[in-house]
């Protein structure tokens, strides 16, 4: 049995600039775990607070409650316990703080010291951080898919454009190295194509580039003329991933595209988004409507979840009960699993295996404020969740973790890149279908 020994918790400095938690886990053995909290700018409103201490000091954006809690009772009631029993180590951080959403404690706290936990753990046992995960949770690991961002919009590109991600996925490709290689192309070919047209900005959050279109949907057309100029044909080996993040522009059950000067109703933003879904190769469809538009959510994935992936993100906040409900109500088909969202790992695990069990995909994800922590570059693999979503390019605390599945995929051998496997159900997976891959 291996205990910890101590926890110490410390300020550093995330990709936006802001303050956040960092933990270090100590054992007895002299072992070390350590993870950093991210930080999200589209947050729901139901997800695990970002303890932040309020005032004038950097923006009243400072962390110092966080980090005492850490210091605290988190340091004093870890201290002895024993370092493999995640289960029982988030239980005692659920113990310190039963309030809904980890105020007392702050959700940055929590989350920084489940993972560092975990990370410890697998230090223990001298396994990399995805085999240890795999065997705790008793899956077959395999590397992701990615979903890499080309163009950033909402809160993470100034509001710009209203819709916040961009993406596209290569299902195609037979390696995570192959889907590298074409994004990078797509990339690029994306940003030639906005430096001509005068429409380039800069880079956005997660490193998608900040454009200067003039409505939405020029996105979706750019986007398919990248993938051409890379020598794709969209839809084949290239697919477009979205996440319309609709909660950011809704207000009192209205949508309002602040780009185009529209607003509508929830039918009506269906209705666009369909219309989108008929004319781009789109896949994939991430919080098409706000969090409080459960009618809206359940019309949606009634209406296309046979033909693509509709993921709730800050309608499902990681949340287990969430997931459940949302299943038996018909709305979505897939869950992001962003662990500080629920605050601890096994909650985020939890919420994992509700939507294994309701059938549904799932999609480990970063948040927009990140760092060099590669944790769930390892969690994706070692749950074998199918799918991961990180930003994009240009930004290091984003390469950080595409780069990590690289040597993750060196370790667990050629063969172990899942593919498009998660896309099966999608009009995507039934064209392979239909050609004989599965
Ligand atoms: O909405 C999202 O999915 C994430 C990541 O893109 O953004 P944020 O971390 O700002 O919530
Ligand atoms: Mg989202």
């Amino acid at each position: 049995m291996t205990t910890i020994k101590s926890i110490y918790g410390r300020r550093v400095w995330d990709s936006r600039g802001n303050p956040t938690v960092e933990v270090d886990v100590t054992l007895d053995n002299g072992l070390v775990g350590r993870a950093i909290a991210p930080a999200g700018a589209s947050r729901g409103s139901r997800e695990a607070i970002d303890l932040r201490d309020g005032g004038v000091a950097l923006r009243g954006k400072n962390v110092m409650q966080a980090l005492d809690s850490v210091n605290g009772p988190i340091a004093a009631a870890m201290r002895g316990m024993e370092v493999q029993d995640q289960q029982a180590i988030d239980n005692a951080l659920l113990a310190l703080d039963s309030s809904s959403f980890k105020e007392v404690l702050g959700g940055n706290a929590t989350v920084a010291t489940s993972l560092a936990v975990l990370h410890a753990a697998a230090a223990d046992t001298g396994k990399p951080l995805w085999r240890h995960v795999a065997d705790l949770y008793n899956c077959t690991p395999s590397i992701p898919l990615p979903e890499i961002q080309i163009f950033g919009g909402g809160a993470h590109a100034g509001r710009r454009v209203d819709i916040q991600d961009f993406m596209i996925m290569v299902p195609g490709a037979s390696s995570f190295d192959e889907v590298m290689e074409v994004t990078s192309e797509i990339y690029f070919a994306a940003g030639d194509i906005l430096a001509s047209r005068g429409k380039a900005a800069g880079v956005a959050d997660e490193g998608g580039w900040w454009p200067m279109f003039d409505s939405n949907e020029e996105a979706l057309e750019t986007l398919v003329l990248a993938i051409e100029k890379a020598g794709e044909k969209p839809g084949d080996r290239v697919v477009i991933s979205l996440d319309i993040a609709a909660s950011e522009f809704a207000k009192k059950g209205r949508y309002r595209l602040a780009l185009e000067d529209r607003e509508m109703d929830s039918s009506a933003l269906i209705e666009m988004l369909g219309g989108w879904l008929n004319d781009y190769p789109i896949v994939s469809i991430e919080d098409p409507v706000s969090e409080d538009d459960p009618e809206g959510m359940a019309e949606f994935t009634r209406r296309f979840g046979d033909q693509v992936q509709i993921i709730g993100d800050d309608y499902l906040v990681t949340n287990a009960t969430l997931v459940e409900e949302a299943a038996a109500a018909g709305a979505c088909n897939a869950v992001l699993i962003k662990v500080n969202q629920a605050g601890t790992v096994s909650e985020s695990i939890d919420t994992y295996l509700a939507a294994q069990k309701a059938g549904w995909g799932a999609v480990v994800s970063a948040r927009s404020g990140e760092s060099e922590d590669t944790s769930i570059s390892h969690l994706a693999t070692g749950l074998g969740a199918g799918q991961l979503k990180v930003g994009s390019f240009q930004r290091s605390e984003r390469m950080a973790k595409w780069n990590e599945c690289l040597r993750i995929q060196e370790q667990l051998g050629a063969g172990s890149f899942v593919g498009g496997a998660s896309l099966r159900r999608t009009w995507w997976g039934k064209q392979q279908g239909s050609k004989g891959v599965w």
